[in-house]
This record gives C-alpha cells, structure tokens and sequence, in this order.
C-alpha cells in the first residue's frame, strides 16, 4: 500500500477514489491511527490533535520512555513493534511514588492451524520467548500477554478438537512463563484455556497470576462469555466462578478483566471496589465487530474506577481447516476476521497511550505511577459520589421474579 497516495488525498482535500482497504490490517498503509496521523498533519496540528485524542496527563502530552539497546535490537531483529511511555502523578508531600513498570504483548499466531497443534503451540512460545526477553531486559514489572496466547482463538469453529489445548493452571505454559518470571523478577499474567482435572476436566477461559518469584499467586476466570457473532465461546467453556479477585503483588494491586468483560460496566465496578490499582483487559476481538467500542470502553474504565487498564488484543487473521456459520446469515468462512492489535493503556486522568500496531507484534510498556489513582479519587470524588446503596436497592429488587420498571407514563400518551 503506498503511503504517500493516502497522504495526497488528505492533503488536496479532494473527493477521495476509492481504495481497497488493506488487506494486511494496515490503516492505509500505516501501522495506526496515530502514525497515520503524524504522518499526515503538520507537527502543531498533529499536537493539538494528538491532545483532544490521548488527553493530557498531569498537564502535558506523555512522555516517552528511551528503551535499553538490548531491547530495541530484539525488537528490529524479530520485528514487533516496540513503544514505551510513562503516566506521571502529582508529587505529593506524604507519599513517595510508587512508579511501576508494565509490559503488554500482542502477537498473532506462529504457525498454520492445519499444523500438529503441539508443533504450533511450541512455535508461539518461540515466537513469544524475544518479546518477552525485551520486556524482562526493559525492567517490566508486571507483564501481561493476550487472551488464550497459548492457541489460535479456534472458539469460532466449535469443533472440540481445539480442546486439546486447554492445561491446568501449572501446566507448561505456566511453566515456560515461570522461568521468566524468576528471570527477571516480573509478576506475569498468563491467560489461558485452562482445563480443571481435579474438577471432572471442566474448561475455563482462565488468568494465571504467576508471582515475581516464579511462584502462582492465584487465578480468575473469566466472568462474561460472550454469544456474538462468530465468538462461540460457550461451545468450550464455563462462566467463571472466581468472582472479582485483586492480587497483592510486590508491585501493586492488579486485575484481569477478560475480553468480552469489558462491555460490562459492573465487572469493571467489581474490580475496583476490591481495590485493584491496575487492571488488565486480555482480549482477542476483530475489526468488523468491536473496533469502534475499542478505544472507548477500557478508557472509560479507567476514569470512572480511578485505576489504570491495559488493554490487549490479539493481531492478524486465523484461518481454520474446516468453514464454519454462526447462525447469523453469513456465507460459510474459514476465519474470524482481521484481530486488529492496537493495544494500548488508560490512566485514571483520562490520558493515554496510542496504541500499537494494527497489524503486527508488538510489546507496549509503560511506567505509571500508582499514586494517580488516589489523586483522582480525592479529585473527582467518584468514589464517595457513586450512591451505591441506590444501585443495591435497584439490582435487588430487578432480581426479584415481580420486578416492574420504574417507568411513569405521560397519561396524555394513552388517552385515545
Ligand atoms: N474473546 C471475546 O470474548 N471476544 C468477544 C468479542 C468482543 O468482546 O469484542
């Protein structure tokens, strides 16, 4: 796709012709929307821009982070996209900061699906061994990879097959992480499809909270599956059962929101009643049915739960052996959709991140310092204006079989 053709079309403001949209998950060529846009606007505009889009944080644009070497050789020899910033809080007379580093990875799959799947399960954790050796050689604190990174996301197909992938929570991805995490002293969270040996070999979509040490601090299963699209997901497994835990590690208090969790405003509510600092949001979701809702709801989040996300998704397109319909009309296909990346973190202010690419690997860390949170809190007052024995109230009597909505008519409307 050639750049500079996209570029003279913004710029003479003509009519555009129309152009094929990219087929490698580029927007027109260019790895973002906010690389579309440096390479599009002149530097003041692009800094205006850039504001009203990603917010200030403490007053001013996001600094970024000079990444270590090492690092940024992993990154041109293996080809992920590589960014770093750092979200600043006020300083405070009582309280020193509590800076913490943290990575998020998203990557596509490494081999075909028609390959065995122990050889293509062996080819992520390759593929994923330099990402995360530049996250550890980068001082990450807290990493976190994407929903189900140990597969390709095969719950579109509903063949039972894919199970095959599902381990227990000390299985060898948790192995393989657990070596990295005594490495470089990194708490790492690890979603996978986890299978339950001890409870009947039941399946949850599952968040592996692997400690510093190298040690499992716990897990959290996902609470929400959807039932959209192609997002076959309750052909495989459970609705969690693990309620909303916030894990205390050496670096703060963290939470995995997963996926489809994120349209739910309560499950974001939940975490941070429990005091979560930083929560996660591993996902894997395509362009055609979520993109919009993208940047929006993690942010939102974050502002109303005066705490940091890091939202994650998976990136490029997954092809199945066998076509497959999800009863919504569409011809038989063989693949999900374009997984379109552009991870990225939101801060409690209302800043954040651009987002990585939308079409290729990628590892984003961010410094943050924790003290925002409460910052906003005292701030904004969202906390102590939340009216939450309303909501009680509301949610309890909704429950209830007789329930009948609050709903007072114009007696005008029913008069004829
Ligand atoms: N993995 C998953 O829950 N995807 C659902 C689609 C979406 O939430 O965008």
């Amino acid at each position: 796709m050639d750049k500079k053709d996209y570029r003279t079309v913004a710029e003479n403001g003509k009519a555009e012709p129309e152009k094929e949209i990219p087929k490698d998950g580029s927007i027109c060529g260019f790895d973002s929307l906010h690389s579309l846009l440096q390479a599009s606007l002149s530097p003041q505009i692009f800094q205006e821009v850039s504001r009203l889009l990603l917010g200030l944080n403490c007053g001013r644009a996001l600094e970024t982070i000079t990444l270590p070497e090492p690092a940024k050789a992993l990154s041109s020899k293996h080809d992920f996209d590589f960014q770093a910033f750092s979200f600043q809080a006020e300083k405070e007379s009582l309280r020193e900061p509590r800076i913490v580093r943290v990575g998020i990875i998203q990557n596509s799959i490494a081999l075909p699906t028609t390959t065995p799947l122990l050889d293509q399960k062996s080819a992520i954790f390759q593929k994923l061994t330099p990402i995360i050796e530049a996250a550890g050689t980068s001082g990450v604190n807290v990493l976190c990879l994407q929903e189900a990174w140990m597969m390709p996301f095969a719950f579109c197909t509903r063949e039972k097959k894919w199970c095959e992938f599902a381990e227990p929570v000390d299985g060898e991805s948790t192995q393989f992480l657990q070596d990295f995490a005594r490495k470089y002293n990194m708490v790492i969270i690890s979603p996978i499809l986890e299978r339950d040996v001890k409870h009947g070999e039941t399946l949850w979509n599952t968040a592996v909270i692997i400690g510093n040490h190298g040690n499992i601090i716990g897990k959290h299963r996902k609470n929400h599956i959807p039932r959209v699209g192609d997002f076959n997901e309750s052909t495989y497994y459970m609705e969690g059962n693990t309620g909303h835990p916030v894990f205390e590690t050496a670096y703060g208090k963290i939470a995995v929101n997963i996926c489809y969790g994120r349209h739910h405003p309560l499950n974001w509510l939940a975490f941070g009643l429990n005091g979560a600092e930083i929560v996660f949001n591993p996902s894997a979701t395509v362009g055609e049915l979520s993109e919009p809702m993208w940047p929006v709801e993690a942010r939102n989040a974050a502002i109303a739960n005066s705490y940091f996300v890091c939202s994650i998704n998976r990136v490029g397109t997954e092809i199945f052996p066998n076509p497959f319909t999800s009863g919504d009309g569409k011809p038989q296909h063989s693949d999900f959709g374009h997984f379109y990346g552009s991870s990225h973190i939101s801060a409690p202010d209302a800043s954040c991140t651009p987002s990585l690419s939308r079409h290729k690997d990628g590892l984003m860390i961010s410094d943050m310092d924790l003290n925002l949170s409460r910052q906003l809190k005292d701030k904004w007052g969202f906390r102590m204006t939340a009216r939450y024995e309303m909501y009680s109230d509301l949610l309890a009597h909704y429950l209830k079989p007789d329930f009948e909505p609050q709903v007072l008519s114009d007696p005008l409307l029913h008069k004829n």
